[in-house]
Parts: structure tokens; sequence; C-alpha cells
């Protein structure tokens, strides 16, 4: 966007009242200082910066003024993110007078807590919209049928809650305490935690019965026929439908039900819901009761600075992605290449198998799907469809963002580094994990958002993880041997089998990304040791990978076989570790 037409745009008073400022002109600014325009949601909004400041401290400003969360910003300069917030402004180039975008990742959905008095909890997130008898109906379905729907009464400063209220109106304006009561023996409060609230039951006889519940409840799911799928079987137009285009991948059961499901609530007229979080266009998909989300699709012409990208983020110059070394359009196909190539321990699983892959990235198949709710920036075509992909939406209670990282296992944290590390990940932040907990009451990470794995280089590489305590411990011999097994030719060849044929430098940063954790591992370093190796400490300083690759594109000849270039790659890289080892 240029300054001519930042000035069509209405332009925000906050510049007068922004912390900091002293008077209207540059005179009394120190050197360095510039001013620069924020773009969000059509607004431009001008704001004094020094060149100096770092991102993080640029993003408590903005936090300041307009309230919104630090860590729910993006910032967006000449079409990448500014992820590394301890980089200063002119890291990034960004200099007086330049146009950043800020992308708000406003949440969605309302985390609730049910706790019995004896400490077990049923947690679920509603969408804000919702309203009460929504959640009463979540309540109900989770307790497994042992809080009726008609024995529920929420109360509220002592008054009733009607069914209409709107979750979102009673989170924000009433800080006072919820009771929900169930006209039984049980009653249960809720009270906010932070932007959350927590219900809890007062009761002594109910933790059994829901235990009781939810275990019927699961085994009649588990006993339910998953219902068959028939694709496209005449030449009526259908809502959504998976994209195949090798004619001997059989379409696995769990792929089958999570289109068939989506079909059921498109086709029931439950329409698309839009996250309001993320820089792309991201839609949580209904059954067909409308009760549940079971899938999301993220159309490929609505990702970051695609044509029809609904956050207003312009329009890529010259085809490259919001991060390093990645292609606008190309998300999808990275999203559905990380489930293809997370392998359960035993290896790669055949394309009608359902097994969970070692790292749980949730099952993901490229659909075509239409509907008008979809971002057109030029109005509604009735005649396309929108090409994406269709994830499994997966039950949570918030992301790592919403939690420090002690409560995790080593163990979940491990499994995804492995992942990260082996398709180098661009953007692994915690909101990118998604958290669940087991029948059990334990923690388990569930990566989602790879729509920036195997880029063409590593510039980009970044591990939230590496900050966690569990990225130091040793890989045990179990991961290791997971590790072992994996063959990134092989795998290059299963994702070709699927129709992707990767780029020669995205599969050249796979072949060196998966033998760095076969080195490491060998050599028992640590997640945390290996994903220094990948990550730039600071936006300008290389990272040791890049040194070595660099370093052995310098030292073949041109015209080298790739192979004959990794081969190079792997000496260079075995006396870098070498020299690493006590
Ligand atoms: N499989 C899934 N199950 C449940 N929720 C999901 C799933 N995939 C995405 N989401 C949620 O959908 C919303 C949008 O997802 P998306 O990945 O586009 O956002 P994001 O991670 O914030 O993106 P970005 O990295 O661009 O900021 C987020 O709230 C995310 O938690």
């Amino acid at each position: 966007m240029s300054i001519a037409s930042v000035a069509l745009c209405p332009v925000y008073e906050d510049y007068w009242n922004f912390p900091g400022r002293v008077s209207g002109h540059r005179g009394p600014w120190s050197t360095g200082s510039i001013l620069i325009y924020l773009s969000v949601g059509g607004s431009v909004i001008p704001m004094r910066v020094l060149e100096s400041d770092s991102i993080a401290s640029v993003k408590l400003r903005i936090q300041g003024c307009r309230g919104f969360s630090a860590k729910q910003q993006k910032l967006v300069y000449d079409g990448k993110e500014l992820a590394r917030n301890n980089s200063p402004m002119r890291d990034y180039g960004v200099s007086d007078g330049n146009v950043l975008h800020l992308v708000v990742r406003l949440s969605d959905l309302q985390a609730i807590t049910v706790r019995t008095v004896c400490g077990k909890e049923i947690e679920f997130r509603v969408q804000r919209k919702r309203n009460v008898r929504y959640v009463k109906q979540q309540i109900a379905e989770r307790g497994g049928g042992i809080f009726d729907l008609k024995d529920q009464e929420l109360l509220c400063d002592g008054e009733e809650l009607e069914d209409q209220r709107i979750i979102d109106d009673l989170c924000r304006s009433n800080d006072a305490v919820i009771h929900l009561l169930v006209r039984k023996s049980a009653k249960l409060r809720a009270v906010p935690v932070g932007k959350d609230f927590e219900v809890s039951i007062v009761a002594s006889d109910v933790e059994e019965k829901v235990g009781d519940k939810v275990n019927r409840w699961r085994r009649r799911s588990q006993t339910e026929k998953l219902p068959i799928v028939t694709v496209n079987p005449t030449p009526r137009e259908v809502p959504i439908e998976p994209l195949i285009v090798n004619p001997k991948i059989v379409l696995s059961p769990v792929i089958e039900q999570l289109i068939d499901e989506t079909l059921n609530g498109l086709e029931k007229g439950n329409q698309p819901i839009r996250s309001s979080e993320g820089s792309g266009g991201a839609y949580f998909m209904q059954n067909l009761s409308g009760q549940k989300y079971v899938s999301v699709f993220k159309p490929v012409d609505e990702e970051p600075m695609a044509v029809n990208n609904p956050r207003g983020l312009p329009l890529s110059p010259n085809g490259e992605g919001l991060k390093e070394g990645t292609r606008v359009g190309e998300g999808a196909f990275r999203e559905v290449a990380a489930y293809i190539l997370d392998h359960p321990r035993g290896g790669p699983r055949s394309t009608c198998s359902d097994e969970k892959g070692f790292a749980g990235v949730p099952p993901t198949v490229m659909v075509k799907c239409q509907h008008s709710t979809f971002h057109y920036s030029e109005g509604f075509d009735r005649a396309s469809s929108k090409f994406g992909s269709l994830q499994m939406f997966m039950r949570n209670c918030g992301s790592c963002e919403d939690m420090g990282p002690h409560a995790f296992p080593v163990e979940e944290v491990h499994k995804i580094c492995i992942l990260d590390i082996r398709l180098a990940n661009a953007d692994r932040h915690a909101g990118n994990i998604l958290i669940q907990k087991d029948a059990e009451g334990q923690i388990v990470l569930i990566p989602i958002d790879h729509g920036y794995c195997m880029p063409e280089n590593f510039k980009d590489c970044t591990f939230e993880w590496l900050y966690w305590p569990q990225a130091r411990e040793p890989f045990t011999p179990d991961e290791i041997s997971y590790i072992n097994s994996l063959d990134a030719d092989k795998d290059i060849e299963v994702l070709n089998f699927y129709g992707w044929n990767m780029p020669e430098n995205c599969a050249r940063v796979f072949r060196i990304s998966t033998m760095l954790l076969k080195k490491g591992a060998e050599r028992g370093l640590t997640p945390f040791a290996i994903g220094s190796i990948m990550c730039r400490k600071t936006v300008k300083e290389e990272s040791a990978i890049e040194k070595i690759v660099e370093e052995s594109e310098e030292s073949v000849l041109p015209g080298t076989s790739e192979s004959a270039f990794l081969q190079s790659v792997s000496v260079i890289m075995d006396r870098y570790l070498d020299g690493l080892s006590p």
C-alpha cells in the first residue's frame, strides 16, 4: 500500500494520544525516530517509533493504546511477518513513512471448565456468539447426560440468565460469579478467570455418575458404524468433495467421515463460521445438528496475501508467502503434507489407514468446497468452488499461548520438536499447538497450522519450544528409534504419490533437516541443541545450518548432482557437530 492510498483511508486520531508523543514535529525526536502507519481493519493509525525499538516493545505500545494483547498481534511489513519479537524494527527494513499491517487474532472461543468437587474436569470451548442455551447443551452433552438440559439453571447476581443471552456479553460485562444450578442435587459455580470463567460443581454424588455416563457414551461412540461416503456419484454439484489426483488413493475411514460430516452440515444449511483468528481465512465447519464443529477449512485463495484474503493483507508482490521461502497458495498442500508425513511409530501408514501419527497432526485432506459465506473480494461467484485443506476440528481447552509450558509432558513436547525439525517449520508459535486433556487428565499437545512447513530455505525457522525446559531433555531411546526410521527420500516419493511434486529447493531443505535431526540424535544432542542450529537468533544473523549449506554450495562445482551436494553437506555437518561435542 502506498502512502497516497493511505491518505484516502480514515485516519485515527490516536496518533495525537500515543504515549511518548511530545509534539507534532520530528524535531524533538531523538535520532532514529520514524513515523509508521498501522493499517488495521480498514483504518490507518499513525505511530511514532524508534528504528531501534524491538517488535515486542512496539506491540506492547499498541496493546497500551488499542487494548489488543501483544500476544494476539501479528505485524506484517513488505509481505513478511515481523515474527522475531526481540529484533529491532530496522532489521526488518522498516523506515519512515512505511505502512505496517496489524492482524489481531481475537479468540473466537470462550473456554469453559466444569469441575466436579472431586477434581474431575470437563473442558470445552464455545463460540463467543453462542448463547446460554448452547452452553447448557454442551454441558449436558459433555456430562454424558447427567446434567439434563431441563435441570440446568445459569445464574448471575442472583438472576437467572435467559437462554438467549450471548456468552460474549456475559463474559465482557460481568465480573460477578456465575452459578450454574442443576435442579437435582448438584450446584455449580462459575468464576471468571482472566477472560475465561470456570464452573465448579458443588455436589457430592456427581463425580461417579459423570464417570459412568461418560464411559458409556464413549463405548457407544466407539461401536457406532462409520458412514460410507460416496464421492460425487452423480454430476450434481456437491458443496464439498475430496480432491484426489491419484486414482490409487483410497480415502481412510477417518477422512471419509470428516468429509461426510462436513457435507451433512453444509447440506443441512449450517454455515461455515469464519474464524476471527489467524492471518488467512479459516472456517469452522459444523456438523448436521449444528452443535459441533467437525472440521476447519482453509481455502488457498484466502491465504495471507492471496487474492481473496479476508484480513486485508495486500497481494504478494512476487508470489512469496508471509514467511521466507514459502509461496502464496501452497499452504494447503503443506498442511496436508504434514499430516501425510506424520508417520505412526511403525512407519508410513497406507493411504486407507487412519493410524495416528507420531506427533498427532490432525487428519487433513485437500478438498473442493463451495459456499457463499467464503470471502470473495469481488462478490460471491456461484460458479466457482474453492480449493483448500480440510482438517479435523480438534476439541481443545486452549493453546500453548494460554498456559506456561511447565505442565507439558516431555514426550508431548519432543514429538512436536521432531516434527518441526524434520519439516523446518517456519511458523511454530505457541498458538499453533492446541491443548487437550486425555481421559486421565494428562495434557496432550496437538500441532496445527502447518502451512509454512518445508520452505525453500531456513531463514524463517522459528520454534517456540526452543524456550521450553523440555527441549533441553535428551531424546528417549523410543524417540531415537523413530528418528532413525525416517527417510527423507521415501517421504518425498510418498508426497509425489499424493500429487505434490515438492519443488527442488524445498526437497533440499527437507533432506538437510532430516539429516540434521538424525545426525544430532545419533550424537545425543537435545531438541534444543538441534533446534538452535536451525533458528536464527536475530533477523540478520544467519543460523548455523544456513552457514553449513552456504559452505557446501561453495565447495562443489557448478552442475554437481544433488546427491553429491548432499554428500558435501553431510561432511561439513559432521565436522560442525563433532566440534560441538564436549
Ligand atoms: N484442527 C483444528 N482444531 C481446532 N481448532 C483449530 C484447528 N485448526 C485451526 N484451529 C483454530 O482456528 C483458528 C484459525 O486457525 P489458523 O491456523 O488459521 O490461525 P492461527 O494459528 O492463528 O494462524 P496464524 O499462524 O496465521 O496466526 C485458530 O483459533 C486455531 O486455533
